[in-house]
Order: structure tokens, then sequence, then C-alpha cells
């Protein structure tokens, strides 16, 4: 375009003058990179005998970080220019890089920084330095540099100021060239050439680029909105909502970038940080936990990580399903191991649920979680009575004294129930250890009087308890479960003698407590069949009365012991003993058609909840805290273990709010930083969060930001999809298309009643090349097909369809991308929630409604807000009813002139 003279010599000038800047930069960068000092020993040689090796290895820290911005700098000195003027009208420009500036440069600063929120800002806006000073933008560019042969450049600069722009400039080092090329220039043509060439060179508003490979693209400088949010405060909980394309996921990882900077967190939230980092021996870069719905999302995000230079390693992002199993298997022992312990075994397809339990999880949640803490002080109060009924006195008054402190406090306050039932924990230790010192001794004496009969005799009872079945020794009758579970040394042997010497324990302390309790010991179990062995080899008579009343009065005092650890390892228990009565009501639960033992996912969510809420209410009382290695609360300990000083969760609405819950559950209580993005319009689950209210039932204090802007699609493609929106009656949102910037596309092509595999491939191919035809190579392209199983075969004959073309088209099984070199990829649609392509197409749109019945217009609308600028949908027969009132919008290819096509110029 032309640009009128004053405002071409500005450019010039401003050209001229970042290319120097970038070339100095980038300079100084490599010079600090290879000259190989330092921070380190030899400046501290002189206080050789004080360096502690925690002052080294910190330094030894920031040499690395300082090393890898340098690395940055050398290779992208800046990402921002940005001038600006004081209230005296003092100018001032910024160069902002991504990373941390490197000494000399005083007017270079990260875009971390607080100052580098200018690169976000619009011409005209006014800003608050740290220092307090009010200055005004008046000119900003966006730098995107580029180290030539022979110096640097930087390409598609756009540039804005109070009288021109924006401007998109190709190449800045082309406009200084042509300078020099003008005046040298002395003949016609070549001046007539050249000017063509400035023309070319300088376009009008912002081009929107194209998608060239698989994985989120490079968005250096967010606009002012998401970089409001991504400068939050570390100590927040916050939810980003927006349309598809919006930038939430873009918002998300730069977020985790900064605040993963120690040196980018404000004062107090270091001093936080610190604190937590030296109470739990953890670091705060390695300390977040990143959630996604699936794994291809995670590796289509692993590039965006390394550019915020956040290694993102499987250890730090994972699928929930994974997550879940990991915390219940390995840390909570809700689900069974081979080694033993667990309660459950999960079944992802268990019928155990109704559909009130589907459709209200949080009032499910509260009835359980309501149900187990009543059930556990209800045990507590029962126990207590007990002791007061025992005979000997010393028992009772205990008994008396625990009776009230539960009396004294008032339902849900579990918290001061557990502070004072503390300063009764000595006393009630060293009564049961007393106790049970007694009964030991007389069963010992018991087997004593057995082996002086017999020496063989533990040698057979190994032999017999080897002969028990499996079954009989596992499934033992829940009550004796219960109290032997305390009992239980967790590292009893499991063979030879000592095995038998524990197993004869158990089952003559089983006997004495029938005895005492006038309960039978059920035959069929693991003790029953013991004490029939045994016969009279146990206690007499009259001892098993005796110590059965001992046994009884050390059960009901051991659960004052440790209560904490009782109350939260009781709860997968309770859950059984909950799910049993409600079942018999039919709420929540089918009365039948699964087993006792069995546990769908969505309950296992439940169970760890509570769990982890238990645990999360006791830990954030600071005098909890402060006391954590006291026995009182020792149980809590490998909570914190868990803890990440940062949470986040993309694409928010495929989890459920208890889901949602557990992983909060997870965010550091000293820091509460909590992070998550997503649009309900877009939920691919069935028991995916619905609605904000929700979300605030997460936290009280969710923070909901949206935001609008809607940077993926092309303005057909956006009408598109508010079309269909609107004809599934999905939740309206505010969207528009980014200013200045050249949105036009084309049409989305569709192809109906394509019953044969070979119609729909050779369309495909046709409009494949097309597209590689307008925009000059092969952009991102995706072709999404309804199953698992249509993956390979349409790949493989798209491939051969394609082949003359040399495009290779892969098969993405089990939602796996390989390599970054192909261009079309196949998935199953179930797969794609996140991505983005410059070219989508969906394969049978019409059987997707038979397949996903339920989320039939989220996959639609998921599926086709995927593409950028080019969409094809094929099907078997028509339109779908539900969206025939969109056919309008669709033509049949893309045979429309080269410039229309975007990304191309006008
Ligand atoms: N400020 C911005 N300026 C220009 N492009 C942007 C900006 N923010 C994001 N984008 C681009 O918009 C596209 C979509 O971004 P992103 O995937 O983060 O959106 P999203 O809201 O998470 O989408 P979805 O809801 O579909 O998951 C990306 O190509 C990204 O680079």
């Amino acid at each position: 375009m032309e640009v009128s003279k004053e405002s071409r010599q500005h450019i010039e000038q401003l050209a001229e003058e970042a290319l120097t800047q970038l070339g100095s930069i980038a300079a100084a960068a490599k010079s600090k990179l290879h000259d190989g000092r330092a921070l380190g020993s030899d400046v501290m040689a002189s206080i050789n005998t004080m360096t502690s090796g925690a002052t080294v290895q910190r330094l030894d820290q920031i040499n690395q970080a300082n090393r890898d911005s340098y690395a940055v700098l050398e290779r992208e000195p800046a990402i921002a220019r940005v001038v600006v003027a004081d209230e005296e009208g003092e100018e001032r420009t910024y160069y902002i890089c991504r990373t941390t500036p490197i000494t000399g440069f005083s007017n270079l600063a990260s875009y971390r920084a607080p100052v580098g929120r200018l690169a976000s800002l619009s011409v005209g806006a006014e800003f608050t330095l740290p220092n307090g000073d009010i200055v005004e933008v008046l000119e900003r560019a966006q730098l995107r540099p580029s180290a030539l042969a022979n110096g640097w450049d930087s390409r598609n600069t756009v540039v804005e100021a109070k009288h021109f722009g924006p401007l998109t400039i190709e190449s800045l080092r082309a406009l200084l060239t042509e300078v020099v090329g003008e005046e040298v220039t002395e003949d016609l043509l070549g001046q007539l050439l050249a000017e063509e060439t400035v023309k070319a060179n300088i376009i009008d508003g912002v081009r929107r680029s194209v998608i060239t490979k698989m994985g989120l693209r490079d968005q250096p400088v967010l606009d002012q909105y998401q970089d409001e949010i991504f400068r939050l405060p570390l100590d927040k909980r916050l939810l980003i909502l927006g349309p598809p394309g919006t930038g939430k996921t873009t918002t998300l990882i730069r977020r985790l970038g900064q605040k993963l900077d120690t040196a980018f967190l404000e004062e107090g939230e270091q001093r936080l940080v610190e604190m937590v980092a030296t109470a739990q021996g953890t670091v705060h870069a390695n300390s977040w936990l990143m959630f996604t719905p699936t794994e291809l999302l995670k590796q289509y995000l692993k590039e965006a990580f390394a550019r915020e230079d956040v290694p993102a390693s499987d250890q730090r992002i994972k699928t929930w399903q994974d997550y879940r199993r990991e915390l219940a298997r390995n840390a909570f022992g809700v689900l069974r191991t081979a080694s033993g312990g667990g309660t459950f075994v999960l079944k992802d397809s268990l019928p155990s649920l109704s559909a009130g339990a589907l459709d209200r999880p949080i009032q499910w949640f509260d009835d359980f979680n309501t149900w187990q803490r009543n059930a556990y002080v209800q045990e507590l109060h029962e126990a207590a009575n007990m002791l007061r009924e025992a005979k000997v006195p010393e028992v009772q008054s205990l008994g008396e004294r625990l009776h009230n402190i539960l009396t004294q406090a008032g339902d849900g306050a579990l918290a001061s129930t557990f502070g004072s039932l503390a300063a009764e924990l000595p006393k009630v230790q060293a009564l049961v250890a007393g106790l049970k010192e007694a009964s030991d001794g007389k069963i010992k004496a018991a087997l004593n009087l057995q082996l002086n009969r017999n020496r063989a005799f533990l040698d057979e009872l190994a032999r017999f308890i080897d002969g028990l079945q499996q079954a009989q020794t596992t499934d033992a009758d829940e009550q004796d479960e219960l109290d032997a579970d305390e009992e239980e040394d967790t590292t009893a042997p499991r063979t030879g003698r000592a095995a038998a010497l524990n197993a004869y324990m158990q089952a003559v302390r089983a006997q004495a407590r029938s005895a005492a309790s006038k309960r039978a010991v059920s035959k069929s179990s693991r003790n029953g069949k013991i004490i029939e062995w045994l016969a009279e080899r146990g206690l007499t008579e009259t001892d098993r009365v005796e110590v059965g009343a001992s046994l009884l009065v050390q059960t009901n005092a051991r659960r004052f012991v440790n209560p904490v650890k009782r109350y939260l390892d009781g709860i997968p228990k309770r859950y059984r003993a909950f799910r049993r009565e409600r079942q018999q009501a039919e709420n929540w639960y089918h009365n039948e058609g699964f087993e006792a033992r069995d546990i769908h996912p969505l309950e296992l969510d439940i169970v760890l909840l509570s769990i982890l809420r238990a645990a999360g209410d006791l830990i954030s009382r600071p005098n909890i805290q402060r006391d954590i290695d006291s026995s009182a609360w020792s149980a809590l300990q490998p909570f914190l273990g868990h803890y990440r000083n940062q949470v986040l969760v993309d694409e928010a609405t495929d989890f459920s709010p208890i889901q949602l819950a557990c992983m909060a559950a997870l965010a550091h209580p000293r820091l509460r930083s909590f992070f998550a993005c997503g649009d309900f319009n877009q939920r691919l689950t069935t028991w995916g969060a619905r609605s904000a209210d929700e979300m605030k039932w997460v936290f009280a204090d969710f923070d909901i930001k949206e935001i609008t802007v809607s940077y993926r699609q092309s303005k057909q493609l956006n009408d598109l999809a508010r079309a269909m929106i609107r004809a599934v009656g999905g939740s309206e949102q505010n969207v528009s298309l980014p200013a200045h910037v050249d949105s036009g596309g084309v049409a989305p092509a569709l192809l109906e009643h394509a019953t044969d595999t070979a119609i729909v491939v050779s369309w495909l191919a046709d409009r494949i090349r097309e597209i590689e035809r307008f925009v000059g190579q092969l952009p991102s392209t995706a072709i999404f097909v309804n199953a698992e199983d249509d993956v390979a075969p349409v790949a493989e004959a798209l491939n051969e369809a394609l082949s003359e073309d040399n495009n290779q088209v892969i098969a993405c099984r089990e939602g796996q991308a390989v390599g970054q070199e192909s261009n079309v990829r196949v998935f199953d649609i179930q797969h794609i929630k996140g991505l983005e392509f410059e070219a989508v197409f969906f394969v049978g749109i019409d059987q997707l409604a038979a397949k996903h019945p339920a989320l039939f217009d989220k996959y639609l609308y998921v599926g086709t807000t995927r593409a950028a600028t080019y969409l094809g949908v094929t099907c078997e027969g028509a339109l779908p009813p539900a969206i025939e009132s969109l056919r309008a919008h669709f033509g049949q290819d893309w045979q429309a002139p080269a410039s229309q096509q975007a990304g191309t110029e006008q």
C-alpha cells in the first residue's frame, strides 16, 4: 500500500533503530554466552570457607537461568518496541523481550515484568510504570526477529502509531535496502520495480498467518485482556471462559511460564513460595500440575511449553484418568493393589450409578460426605460410651472425658474435636499399651503351652493356613476386618512360622472378642476356620471372656489413639457402607447388578474428594499447620507431598465439578493458586461441568473472566460456529473478530449423499489439492472420523489418492500424533479437543448423531471450530436435521479466486 511520506520516513527510522538494537542485544547475549565466565566460585573465592552448599547450588541455578536467557536473546533479541510519553511529554522507547533482559540495555524489559504489559496495550492507552509515572503509549511495533547472514531482519512486523497503522511490514530490512536502492537506481525500470516492492512490503492492517504445523502457535505478545489475566497474582482462583480460539490455552501457558519464574513474582509471593519451599523441600519451578482431557492435547502443547522454557514432563501434565488412579491406588489406598490393602476395584463401565448421580453430582457428593462424617462421629460417640460403661474405673473416667469432648463440639466442628482429643492422646495410648501387653501376654502364654506339648504346632498351623482358599483369606467378615485392622502389623509376614504366629494371635483375639461381646465369628471367615482348627488349643473359656473384655476396651480406646488417621483412612469403607444403604432406597445407585468391591470412576472421584477435602480442611488451619509434626496431626503429613504451588486445568468443562474440586484440593493451601480455562459449549463428556454455579461450588471465590476475541477462525467459519450454537441451542456468547485483521476466508464446503468411501476420499483429495494450490504449500490439515476403526482405512485410501502430489497422510491411532513432518492427519473425533488446524475435514457428520446422541451437538461444534480457514464436511445422507438450517453457509468447493484466500496479499 501507499503510505504518506511522513509515515514512511518514520517507519524507516524505526526500522533502522530497531534492527540496530536487535543486533546489539544479540551480540551482547552472544558474547555473554560464550565468554564462559559465570557468577560463582571465583566471585566467592575470598569467602570460600563461609560458602554453603546451598549458596553454591543457588548460584548454579542463577547461572543456568542466565545462560538460558542469553541463548533466547541471541535468537530473539526482542519481541516488541514501544514508545511512550510521560506527563511532561518526554518520550521513552522500550524494547520488550521474552525472557530476562541482559545488563547494559536500560530500555530492555522482560514481557514477564510489569513493564512488559506495554507490549500488549494499544496506542493511546495509559499505563502506570512501577515507579508511579503515568505514561501514554504513542507507538507500538510487534517484532519477529530473524537473523540473516548479513544482519537482522524482522518479518511481518505490525506497527501502529497515533497517526498511522496498524500496518504490517513484511521485512524491516527490505525497507532500508529500498532506501538505498532508490538513490542509486538511475534507470526508470529499476525505479518502477523498486516502488512496487516498497508497496508490497507494507500492508494495511494485520494478516492472519497460515498454520503450517501441528502444535499451538507461538503468540509472544498477548492482547490486553489476555495480558491482564496472565499477570494476575499467583494467589488466585481463576477461570477463563471464552468461545473457541480466543486464546484461553495460550494465556494459560504464558501465565504458567511467568509464574514459574520467581524473579517475576511479587515480593509477598516470593516470600510465600520460599516459605513453602523450605517447609516442604519443593522447588517452585517443579511444583505445578496441569490437567488436560486427552493425551493428544498434551503432546500438542509440548512445544508451547518449551517456548516458555518450561520442561513439560509427563509428571507435570496429566489426564485426570491417570492421576485419579495414581492417587487412589498408590497414595490413599482406595484401590486394591497386588500387595494387599485398598478397598475397591476400579471398573470403567460398572453399572452402579443411577441418573440422579450423573445429573446431580454435587448433591450426591454432599450426601455422602455428610453421611460419612456423621458415621464417623457416631462411631466415636459409641466408643466413648462403651468406655464409660467399662468395669475398670480408670477406663470409665477416660470414657467420661472423651464423651464430654464429643458432646461439647458442635456438629461439623471436627477440627476442634480432633484438637481437644489430642490432649487425651497420651493417656489413651498408655492405657491401650498396658491392656495390650496384658492380653498379648495371656495369649502368648496359651501358645507356649501348646508349643511345649508339640514343637511342630506352629508349622502345622502354617501348613493349614497355606491350604486355606484365597477367597477365605481376603473376604473376611467385615467387622473382623475393621477390628483386626488396628492390631495387624502392616508389615505382617505372609509365610512361615511368623505368619502362623500372626494368624494365631488374630484368631484367638477374634474368638475372645466374640466371647465377650457374644457375637459369633463367622465360620466361613479365615479366623473362623483357624478357630475351628485350633479347637481347644486357644485360650481357656474364662481367659477368653477376660481377654475379650480387655480387647473390646482396647478397640474402643483405639478409636482415640489416632483419630485423624482413622477418619481419613476409613473413608473408602464408609463409602462402601453408604452405598449399600443408599442402594436399598435406589438413591444414587442401582439396587443390584454390581459387586460391593467394585467402583465406577465417578464414584472414585467422590471418595477421593471426600479424602482430599477432609485433609485439606484440617491442614489449612494455622494451628494444625504449625503442629503438623506432632503425633495428633502426623496422619496429614503424606498429603503435603501431593500439594502443588500451582494447579492448572485446560478444557475444564470436560471435567465434572467433583473432579475439578479434587484438582482444586491439590493446590497448596498457603498459595491456593488454581487456573482453569474452558467453554461450556465445548463440553465433550456427559459428566463435565455445565454451569458457572457448578464452578462456584468448587471455589466460592472463583474469579471468572471472559475473553471474546476469536483469533482462530476466519469470518466465514466464525459465522458458521455462531449459527451452529444458535441452531443447537447452546449458550450464546459474546464473540468478536480481532480488529484490523483481514479475517475474510472461504465458505466451508459440504458434500452430501456420499455413501461410498471412494466418493468421500476423492472429494477430500480434490479439496486438499485446492488448498495446497492456494496457499502454496500444504498447511496443517486434519481429517476427523467418527470411530477409531475408520482412522486407518481413510488414511490409507487418502494416501493413495494424494500420492501423485507426494503428500503423505498419517493415521493417528488412539489419538497419538506421530512426527511433525506430515501435514495431513486422520483422527478419531474423540481426541481432538483443544487442537487447531488450518484445514479440517469432518467425515460423515450425520453418523455422529447415532454414535454420540448425548453429545452430538458438542462434537459438531468442537470439530468444526478446530479449523482456522478451511472446513470441509461430508455426510453419508444429508445434513442432520439439527443443523439443516446452516446449509446456506456452505459452498461445494474452493475453486474461488486465490485473492479471497486468507494469508494471501490483497
Ligand atoms: N492475542 C492473540 N493474538 C493473535 N492470535 C492469538 C492471540 N491469542 C491467541 N491467538 C491464537 O489463537 C489461536 C487459538 O488459541 P488457543 O488454542 O489458545 O485458544 P482456546 O481459546 O484455548 O481455544 P479452544 O477453546 O478451541 O481450545 C492460536 O492459534 C493462538 O496462537
